[in-house]
């Protein structure tokens, strides 16, 4: 327990050999870890066969480390199954180590990010949501593949200037079974490769190495998600049909002249990020809207009365209209800090480390405990709550969680498409919430029926599939979608 003269710092009891392997939660863990802390204070120690982890449960520890120094803690941990055999690591930014790959890599995105870019981006996520309208007018029970549809839709059609069917698109399934393998990969305690890295190189034929097999499938998997959309865009430029895109773009910034090996898989590595990580924390968030919709009617009656009041019923909102609807911009925030999309975010260090008295040794995975912060009961009043109106300035104003970008990281590493998803998320939660009502299911003797919350959680927190009833609010609001699209159509 003690290093350099500096012991470790405090966690739960461990076994000999597999450490703590037996305590990692499978349910919940941010909670359990939550917990821990009230024993032994917000910053644990955890070790599961020779692996070290730490937790940090509070902002103070998170900014700490992360924030101040983030020049020791911005790289990623070691993850041999996902970052290596999979792949990853390789093809999104999110898995990769902090060095000039990543700075290359994260460069190119800033590019994409730009002011100047985002304002030209605006168009396309009004046209995306008004999308998301018209799928949900014709086939409302399937809500939760339409937000998908109209997330993966930007984010293809911006970076590949790829146009995506309106349903069961495949490169949207695609994005889907990359995200099922990377959750899998790197799940905590499951792969025994991530704690003795030495058993990758067993014959992958031999019984008992099917963990291989499974990691040379999937990375093949994870490739073609960044590289077939990639070779599109060459194609069509040879074919002289490419649409405008950031892949595009960067193609022909030097005139059309090939790029070399490396520029180009950086590129293919950015635009692949983009696809990766811009989809399914959308997803998540906007499933989280309809749930929430669904149980606190109340909620809904207000958010709608604001949109009436400024807005009326005769368009749709657009992104200068934030300003003048606040209640809106409470329950966005309301829904990042209750969601924690990113609810652990892993981050390590090359050297070791003392904080506070205590020695992190280098390799350490430091998890950010970033739902144990939105959660706590010493920031936020009865945290369990789903409460937009805690951050009206004029009653308890309480933390910001997209003010201080908390929720979308701290450090280098920080969420390059914060304000990329806010737009996108304003735009379809006025427009969902102007046009329809969403209603809990119904049984057959018309009781509601909506289930209690729980989560999937990988490496991003997803509620469990539910279903609600997504109601058009008049005849009028239906006709406001088709003439906004049309309108939006031709304009575009
Ligand atoms: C609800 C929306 C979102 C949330 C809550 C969110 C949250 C986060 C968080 C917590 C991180 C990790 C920060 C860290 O390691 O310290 C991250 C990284 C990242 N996000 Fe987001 N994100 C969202 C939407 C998006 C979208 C729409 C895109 C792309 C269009 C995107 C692209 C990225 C990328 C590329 C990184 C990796 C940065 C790096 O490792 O250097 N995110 N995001």
């Amino acid at each position: 327990r003690f290093q350099r003269g500096y012991p470790l710092p405090p966690g739960p009891k461990s076994l000999p050999i597999i450490g703590n392997l037996h305590q990692i939660p499978r349910k919940d863990p941010y909670k359990v870890y939550r917990d821990w802390s009230e024993v032994y204070g917000p910053v644990i120690y955890m070790r599961v066969f020779g692996r070290n982890f730490v937790i940090l449960n509070s902002l103070k520890a998170i900014s700490d480390l992360f924030e101040k120094r983030s020049v020791k803690y911005s790289t990623r941990p070691n993850s041999v199954m996902g970052g290596m055999l999979v792949g990853r690591e390789q093809t999104a930014i999110i898995f990769m180590k902090y060095g000039p790959k990543w700075k290359q890599t994260r460069q190119l995105i800033h590019g994409w990010m730009s002011q100047r870019a985002l304002d030209r981006y605006i168009p396309m996520q009004s046209l995306a949501s008004y999308h998301l309208l018209q799928n949900l007018l014709e086939d409302p029970d399937h809500f939760a593949d339409h937000i998908r549809n109209s997330a993966g839709s930007i984010i293809l059609k911006l970076t590949y200037g790829l146009d995506c069917k309106r349903f069961n698109d495949p490169w949207i399934a695609m994005s889907e079974e990359v995200q099922r393998i990377t959750a899998i990969a790197t799940e905590p305690g499951r792969w025994l490769v991530d704690s003795f890295p030495w058993l990758r190189f067993v014959p992958s034929f031999l019984p008992g190495a099917g963990f291989l097999r499974w990691a040379k499938e999937s990375r093949k998997v994870a490739y073609q998600l960044v590289r077939s959309p990639f070779d599109k865009v060459k194609q069509d430029l040879r074919d002289g049909v490419a649409s405008s895109s950031f892949v595009l773009e960067q193609l022909l910034q030097d005139s059309g002249s090939l790029k070399s090996p490396e520029e180009e898989e950086a590129l293919i590595c950015a635009a692949g990020s983009l696809y990766a990580a811009g989809i399914d924390t959308i997803v998540s968030t906007m499933r989280m809207l309809f749930y929430i919709m669904a149980r606190y009617p109340e909620i809904q009656r207000i958010a709608q009365e604001e949109i009436d009041t400024v807005i009326g019923s005769h368009r749709l909102a657009t992104i200068q209209d934030r300003e003048s609807l606040p209640y809106i911009g409470y329950l966005i925030k309301e829904l990042f800090r209750f969601n924690a999309v990113a609810h652990l975010v892993p981050h390590s260090l090359d050297e070791d480390d003392i904080y506070e008295g205590y020695i992190i040794p280098r390799g350490t995975w430091v998890i950010a405990n970033i739902w144990a912060v939105l959660h706590d009961a010493s920031t936020y009043k009865d945290p369990e709550k789903f409460n937009p109106e805690r951050f009206n300035p004029s009653g308890n104003g309480e933390m910001d969680p997209t003010y201080v970008a908390f929720c979308v990281g701290l450090g280098r590493r920080f969420c390059p498409a914060y304000h990329f998803s806010q737009t996108t998320i304003f735009l379809n939660v006025t427009h969902i919430l102007s046009v329809f009502n969403i209603l809990p299911p119904a049984n057959s003797n018309g009781e509601d029926c909506l289930p209690a919350m729980e989560f999937d959680v990988g490496h991003i927190r997803a509620l469990r599939p539910f279903n609600c009833r997504v109601i058009p609010r008049s005849r009028d609001h239906e006709e406001l979608v088709n003439h906004a699209t049309t309108m939006s159509e031709t304009s575009y």
